[in-house]
């Protein structure tokens, strides 16, 4: 099928190469220059495993192309999704003026026949509605106006995650589609068939994907209680393991024990620093303000996000017992991204982390397999990269691990722990191995064990 994805930041550019790779033709848009003209050279903007290898094969078969000509990208897609960023205003309401400049520049380049209209970006439930609406305002400016425009919006919401987009996309637990609209909805089906038949899955012998129809309100609510829900469940961990550390118990342990219970599961219940990126905490707080429009008091997700703000300061915490007084010393952090895997640093635990211990007086220094010196920014001024973790060790105070990075598992700890002023490690992810910490001459400091 002819497909056009307007907006190519993580969920555009990996809908776009995975839906080319399964045979589509695929026109990639974006509005920054930059961008495209990286992408037309063949190279992925961001950092993403396994992207930039789908991407050239697919462009040298002749099924991708990239360019900022919306145009011609809406003259080409039968079906065209709109994949812009949705970030959060002040006030927590999600800022939709860029899925808003895109439906009103479809409208102004509708060309006659039926095409469909995918809200592929996370929005405010009622968006399909007000997505028509604006495509509708587009249209009936043109002075050329074409009689035989038909369209549909449908609604299908996006649940990749950073660091497994690819993986994610060919393996997805459900698609899900919100829209009123047969016809709409059959072209929706034979676009994913593939997927849904696993042609491009890790285990294709799985039954099919499961592919959930709804009205678009309930789509794009599936979309925010989804990571309400994930984002719940890490903070109901924190919280736990906030317990285990004044009782004297292992959260680690409880989390085994708890997950084995199907009821339960065992995913997402990884004690830390708290949730980040570009996602949970701009959609959970989207979704309180949207209740609270219809004067509803979210009382859980507002202690979800309280909770998540305390636990991305316990490694701060957890210095200063080990430490005491923090000013003059040096502390370095393993990690910077908000999770491993990715180059996204926004609303990384980092940033509040290395914000508190600015204003505490220390000395902060990094080390991240992705993030360079050169390619600084979001507030990291303050901050020294050094080029690997012997380096990030040297004279340091105490590390804390910010980042579960896999490469952070075969570190030389005892080499590391012999040029630290004070061998104290604080892992924040409870990712590295006690007993090999302590054997390598570390004293460890986990959360919740
Ligand atoms: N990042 C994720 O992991 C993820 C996962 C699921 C859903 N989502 C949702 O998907 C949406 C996109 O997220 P993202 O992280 O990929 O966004 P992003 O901010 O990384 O990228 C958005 C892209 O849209 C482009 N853009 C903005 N206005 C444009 C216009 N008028 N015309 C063409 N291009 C335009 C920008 O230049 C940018 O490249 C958001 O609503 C987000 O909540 C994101
Ligand atoms: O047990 C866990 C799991 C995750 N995290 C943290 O939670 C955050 C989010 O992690 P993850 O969900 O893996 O990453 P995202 O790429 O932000 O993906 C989430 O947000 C996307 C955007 O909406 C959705 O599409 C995905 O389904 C949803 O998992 C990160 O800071 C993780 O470190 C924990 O602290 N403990």
């Amino acid at each position: 099928m002819r497909v056009c994805v307007i907006g190519t930041g993580y969920v555009g550019l990996v809908t776009g190469v995975c839906l080319s790779h399964i045979g589509h033709h695929v026109i990639c848009i974006d509005n920054n220059e930059e961008k495209v003209k990286l992408m037309k050279s063949g190279q992925s903007p961001i950092y993403e495993p396994g992207l930039s290898e789908l991407m050239h094969s697919c462009m040298e078969a002749g099924r991708l192309e990239f360019t900022s000509d919306l145009a011609a990208g809406v003259d080409h897609g039968e079906i065209l999704f709109i994949a812009v960023g949705t970030p959060a205003l002040p006030t927590g309401e999600s800022d939709t003026r860029y899925v808003e400049a895109v439906a009103r520049g479809i409208g102004e380049n509708l060309n006659g026949g039926y095409k469909v209209i995918v809200n592929k970006s996370t929005v405010p439930i009622g968006s399909g509605d007000w997505v028509r609406m604006i495509v509708m305002d587009g249209l009936a400016k043109r002075e050329d106006s074409p009689r035989d425009v038909e369209f549909d919006v449908v609604s299908n919401p996006e649940f990749l995650r950073e660091g497994s987009a690819v993986y994610d996309t060919f393996n997805p637990d459900r698609i899900v589609l919100g829209s009123n609209n047969d016809k709409a909805i059959a072209m929706m089906q034979e676009l994913y068939q593939p997927l849904v038949d696993r042609k491009f899955a890790d285990d294709p012998s799985l039954p099919p994907v499961p592919v959930v129809v709804t009205d678009l309100n309930s789509a794009e609510m599936i979309k925010y209680a989804a990571n309400a829900f994930l984002a719940t469940k890490i903070s109901f961990i924190n919280e736990v393991a906030n317990i285990c550390d004044r009782v004297g118990a292992d959260v680690t342990q409880v989390a085994a024990g708890i997950g084995l219970d199907s009821r339960i599961g065992n995913k997402f219940l990884q004690a830390g620093i708290g949730w980040g990126g570009s996602c949970f905490p701009k959609d959970v707080l989207a979704l309180i303000h949207t209740a609270t429009d219809y004067n509803y008091e979210t009382e859980l997700l507002n202690a979800a996000v309280s909770v998540n703000k305390r636990q991305r300061l316990i490694a701060v915490e957890k210095l200063q017992q080990e430490l005491k007084i923090l000013k003059g010393k040096t502390i370095g952090l393993l990690g910077l991204t908000f999770k491993p895997d990715t180059d996204d640093m926004r609303d990384a635990p980092a940033l509040i982390i290395i914000e508190q211990l600015n204003r505490l007086g220390a000395k902060i220094k990094a080390y991240d397999p992705i993030v360079s010196q050169s390619g600084l920014s979001h507030g990291l001024s303050n901050v020294l990269i050094e080029t690997d973790a012997e380096m990030l060790a040297d004279s340091c105070d105490a590390l804390v691990l910010v980042t579960d990075w896999k490469e952070f598992l075969s570190l030389n700890y005892g080499k590391m722990a012999q040029v630290m002023a004070n061998p104290v490690i604080i892992d924040g992810r409870n990712f590295l191995d006690r007993s090999k910490l302590e054997m390598a001459g570390f004293h460890y400091v986990g959360i919740g064990r």
